[in-house]
C-alpha cells in the first residue's frame, strides 16, 4: 500500500521569504508523524501544501496515493485538517458547529455529539462559538476535524493554550485514534508531546528538513539527553520564542 504522504522537493515563497526550501518526507500509513521546528520554520506552509490547501511553487506530494494538488474533492472525507477557530460558522453554538460539519460529511447527528462529549464539551454544547475559550475552540476545532472519522489527520499545535488536564485527555484521544488505525501529522512546539506521541519526527528550520528519526533514536544518534537538546542541537534555538 502506498504511503499516507509521500513529499518531494516542496518549495514555497513569499515575497522575499522562502518559506519552504524543498522539503522531502514520507508518511507511512498509520504512523504519528510530528513536525517540530523554531517559530517561522516554514511547519504550518509545509502542512498546508501536503493538506492540499496550498500550491507548492515546485515539487509535489501524495496524499494517500493520489496527488495533493489539484485538490481532489474525493480525498475530503478521507483526511481531517484541523481549522482555525476563526474558520468557525459565525453565531452558531458548539453543538450547532460540529452537526454542520458532520452534515457536510453526511455523518449522523449522534456521531456529531459523541465527539463533543469526547472532548469534554457537552456542558458547552449551547455556547456560541465566540464566546468559548480560546483552549474550548481549540477542542471544538479537532471535534469538527474529526468528526468524519477520517485516515488522515493534520493537527497544527493542537495543544497550545490547552491547560494541562485539557492536554491530557486530547492526548489520550488522539492516541485512541492512532491506535485505531488513523495517521496523525501534527506540528508542535512541545517536545515532551512529540516525545511521547510521535513515532518519528521531523526537525525543520529555515523551510528545510534537517533530520527525522523516532524521538529516541535522534537522542541517542545525537547523544544527547533528551529531545529538547536534539531540537537545540539540530536548529541553535530554544524551540519558544
Ligand atoms: N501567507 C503568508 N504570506 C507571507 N509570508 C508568510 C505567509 N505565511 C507564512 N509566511 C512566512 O513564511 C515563513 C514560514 O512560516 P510558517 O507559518 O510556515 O512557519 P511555522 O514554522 O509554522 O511558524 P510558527 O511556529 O510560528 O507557526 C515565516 O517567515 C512566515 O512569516
Amino acid at each position: 500500500m502506498s504511503n499516507a504522504i509521500t513529499a518531494e522537493g516542496l518549495r514555497k515563497r513569499y515575497g522575499e521569504t522562502q518559506a519552504v526550501d524543498g522539503v522531502s518526507l514520507e508518511v507511512r500509513r498509520g504512523e504519528f508523524y510530528g513536525i517540530l521546528g523554531p517559530n517561522g520554520a516554514g511547519k504550518t506552509t509545509t502542512m498546508e501544501i501536503l493538506e492540499g490547501l496550498r500550491e507548492p511553487d515546485e515539487g509535489s506530494a501524495q496524499l494517500l496515493g493520489q496527488p495533493s494538488w489539484p485538490r481532489d474533492p474525493a480525498l475530503l472525507h478521507r483526511i481531517g485538517v484541523q481549522l482555525q477557530a476563526s474558520a468557525f460558522f459565525e453565531r452558531l453554538t458548539a453543538r450547532e458547529q460540529i452537526r454542520t460539519f458532520a452534515a457536510l460529511y453526511g455523518v449522523a447527528e449522534t456521531r456529531a455529539d459523541e465527539m463533543l462529549e469526547t472532548v469534554g464539551l457537552t456542558e458547552k454544547a449551547g455556547t456560541r462559538e465566540d464566546k468559548l475559550s480560546g483552549g474550548q475552540a481549540q477542542r471544538l476545532s479537532i471535534a469538527c476535524a474529526l468528526v468524519h472519522d477520517p485516515e488522515l489527520v493534520f493537527l497544527d499545535e493542537p495543544t497550545t493554550g490547552l491547560d494541562p488536564q485539557a492536554r491530557r485527555n486530547l492526548w489520550d484521544l488522539l492516541r485512541r485514534i492512532n491506535s485505531a488505525g488513523r495517521t496523525v501529522v501534527l506540528t508542535t512546539h512541545y517536545m515532551d508531546e512529540a516525545e511521547t506521541l510521535c513515532d518519528r519526527v521531523a526537525v525543520m528550520d529555515h523551510g528545510r528538513v534537517l533530520r527525522v528519526g523516532p524521538p529516541r533514536e535522534l537522542v541517542r544518534e545525537l547523544g544527547v539527553d533528551t529531545l529538547e537538546d536534539v531540537f537545540l542541537q539540530l536548529t541553535g534555538r530554544e524551540y519558544r520564542e
